[in-house]
């Protein structure tokens, strides 16, 4: 007997990669590249499954919801959905709307371990005297021995844990919404942030942006931070309160390695570009070569679920 989620019309799987570039996808199903390009290619009341095209602006990717009356499964490419949770208001009652979860685990810990080691060694100033043909010895603090504190400990910060463990940190504390235990030790909850940020060296967040977490990093936060401590921000610019942070920055008192900002893209002459011991990246974390091919096997590993009609992974929300 067919479950709910195995249509034979209306069918079509709306794709942000050339269908033809992904291996074993489940026959039955019609698929259909769109791109997130002006123009739709077929009719949205015949999808059932909306893949969102990778990184493009919220109101492309809401666009099509309105008309998408059948559709059942909205998968994103990333794993922050806040762009996206407005559309569930558009998406007919019990369709999922699932997240990349996974996804960018290793590309983005990679990154933060790297603005970790580039900020703490001084690797800016280093290319900015290289530039000048300038020899400018300066004596900057190592990883080894210091005390990592990871604010948001999910799918990420446990990949970034994992990245920590060679380079001998003193600690790694974590901290998620609420407790909870792991082979490597205790997850604290939030409200145990205040007995964790004066001891850290390094603050690392990679929580999602939720009415929580917009602006939890204020000039509070930042005030309990120890002189000198580097933050690290691969979550969200909007975690962050850019004035705040601007604040300590200019007084020398903090240093800042930021993937994502507040706005964001950051505009030319934003004071954030030049303020005083901040490293910058533009939102490059998840975007990169693990990206294409670890894409493709969720979206297959997904549509494979779906046209069993088996639970799907990485569900955040199901539409009224
Ligand atoms: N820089 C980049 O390119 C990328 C950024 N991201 C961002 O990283 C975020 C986290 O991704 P995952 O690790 O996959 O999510 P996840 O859901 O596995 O983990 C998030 C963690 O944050 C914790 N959390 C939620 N609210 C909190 C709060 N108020 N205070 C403290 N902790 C809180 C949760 O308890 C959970 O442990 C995404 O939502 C996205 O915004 C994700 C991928 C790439
Ligand atoms: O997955 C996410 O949330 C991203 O930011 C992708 O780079």
């Amino acid at each position: 007997m067919a479950t709910a989620d195995q249509h034979t019309d209306p069918h079509d799987v709306w794709l942000p990669i050339p269908p033809d570039e992904i291996e074993g996808l489940p026959d039955g199903l019609h698929y259909v590249h769109w791109d997130a390009g002006p123009d739709y290619p077929a009719d949205p009341a015949r999808c059932v499954f909306y893949a969102v095209p990778y990184m493009k602006s919220a109101e492309i990717l809401l666009r099509p919801l309105p008309r998408m009356s059948r559709v059942r499964v909205v998968q994103t490419l990333t794993a922050g959905t806040e762009n996206m949770l407005p559309g569930l208001s558009d998406m007919p009652s019990g369709a999922r709307l699932c997240n990349a979860r996974g996804l960018h685990d290793a590309s983005t810990a990679e990154l933060a371990l790297t603005l970790t080691l580039a900020a703490l060694r001084g690797i800016p100033g280093f290319v900015r005297a290289q530039d000048a043909g300038e020899w400018r010895p300066d004596l900057r603090p190592a990883l080894a021995d210091k005390s990592v504190l990871i604010v948001g400990y999910g799918s990420i910060g446990s990949a970034i844990e994992d990245r920590l463990t060679p380079f001998e940190c003193a600690r790694v504390v974590r901290i998620a919404r609420t407790a909870r235990d792991t082979v490597r030790g205790p997850v604290h909850p939030l409200s145990d942030l205040s007995a964790h940020l004066p001891e850290a060296d390094v603050v690392v967040l990679a929580t999602p942006l939720t009415d929580a977490t917009r602006g939890l990093v204020g000039s509070g936060f930042l005030a309990q931070m120890k002189d000198g401590a580097l933050l690290v921000n691969v979550a969200r610019g909007g975690v962050v309160d850019t004035k705040a942070l601007l604040a300590e920055l200019e007084s020398g008192r903090l240093y800042a390695a930021l993937d994502v900002t507040d706005p964001e893209p950051l505009p030319t002459g934003h004071p954030l570009w030049h303020a005083p011991g901040v490293l910058i990246t533009p939102h490059v974390g998840g975007p990169s070569s693990a990206f294409l091919p670890r894409a493709k096997r969720l979206i297959r590993d997904q549509l494979t679920l779906f046209a069993a009609g088996e639970p799907l992974r990485n569900v955040v929300a199901t539409a009224e």
